[in-house]
């Protein structure tokens, strides 16, 4: 039996156009910016986006780091949600390697996170007593928070407290063009009101690797310096660039088709007995549901789900994710359904 993989859109592949653009990519030394496919995956991703300037990064994991980097000192603080993934997932770089305090206020369902409460916890200056607030970090779609949507209401209604503050704000767009497809506007209007931001070519728009990072020209200046020091100065990496570009062309339109695919895995999930998520609620392509606890643990399911052939992640103790993208078929999505009351039935 062939898995059915939904442990995330970051297992997606390169496209056929994309092998062949990347095979006769044009290259050149990217840390003496002579790369004309990295230039201009660049300048169309700033353009895409807003900005004046990008910066082709290994990972979206690296592009918060620097950015964290770029606008922090060593014994600032920076504010997120409680659910962000720079919280949970980058292994504390912001901390053991920039040496800045995390503070953390809540996220609502959808990945919000409200201007009072930023407001409240960015720290009044004079103080000896208090850090700096360097940083305020929002996250587009929320991974942790079923790939809620912010829109360009939620950004500026957080922006004007920070800016107000002279605090600037970095948006981790991972999935940014997903909120933009899942909203119908336009990525720069969702960027209008953040003074940078990362999106990955990684995860649904099906790259090999990679992320940008986009924001002023002094902005991004700065961050190559610390993409540098990182060790992520690159060399002819137009090869992967050139995916990028073909990504930025074809791959954008079509997340539709995953946030249906996901819209439809809730609405069978929901109508699996001991399973709970609201179809409702599902804007994009990240589906997370809980698992009753008189069905066993998240961990008991996964195990079935993988022996009946689905694969899953982010098990919280009742909680369990499941993620479409480009290589799930509307087939697929059945037949997951299907596995998935298999596995109920054999915990029951
Ligand atoms: C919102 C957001 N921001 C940043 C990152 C980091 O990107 P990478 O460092 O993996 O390229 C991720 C990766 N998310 C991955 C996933 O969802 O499967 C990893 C494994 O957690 C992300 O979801």
């Amino acid at each position: 039996m062939t898995a059915i993989d939904l442990r995330s859109d970051t297992v997606t592949k390169p496209t056929d156009e994309m092998r062949s653009a990347m095979a006769t990519a044009e290259v050149g030394d990217d840390v003496f910016g002579e790369d004309p496919s990295i230039n201009e995956l660049q300048e169309r991703s700033a353009a895409l986006l807003g900005k004046e300037a990008g910066l082709l990064t290994s990972s979206g994991t690296m592009s918060n780091l620097i950015a964290t980097l770029a606008w922090s000192n060593h014994g600032d603080e920076i504010i997120m949600g409680t659910e962000a993934h720079m919280f949970w997932n980058e292994s504390a770089g912001q901390a053991a390697l920039g040496g800045v305090q995390t503070r953390l206020v809540p996220n609502d369902s959808q990945g919000r996170i409200n201007p009072d409460d930023v407001a409240a916890a960015i720290r009044p200056s004079g103080n000896l007593h208090f850090p700096r607030t360097s940083m305020i970090c929002l996250e587009n779609t929320h991974n942790r928070c079923s790939g809620g949507v912010l829109t360009p209401e939620d950004t500026k209604s957080v922006g004007d407290v920070a800016h107000a503050a002279g605090v600037p704000v970095h948006l981790d767009g991972a999935r940014i063009f997903n909120a933009s497809v899942a909203l119908e506007v336009p990525p720069a209007e969702l960027a209008r009101d953040v003074d940078d931001l990362s999106f990955c070519l990684s995860k649904s728009l099906s790259c090999p690797v990679g992320s940008v990072l986009v924001g002023s020209q002094d902005f991004i200046d700065n961050a190559k310096r610390w993409r540098k020091m990182l060790g992520g100065g690159m060399r002819q990496a137009g090869v992967l660039a050139a995916a990028g570009l073909v990504a930025l062309d074809t791959m954008i339109d079509r997340l539709a088709e995953d946030h249906q695919h996901a819209k439809r895995l809730a609405a069978g999930l929901a109508n699996i007995d001991g399973l709970t998520v609201d179809p409702e609620s599902i804007q994009t392509n990240i589906v997370f549901f809980e698992v009753d606890e008189d069905l066993g643990t998240a961990a008991d399911l996964i195990a079935a789900l993988n022996r009946n052939g689905v694969l899953v992640s982010y098990p919280g103790k009742q909680s369990i994710r499941m993620v479409t993208h480009r290589h799930i078929s509307p087939e697929d999505i059945e037949e997951a359904l299907s596995r998935t009351s298999a596995a109920v039935r054999e915990l029951r």
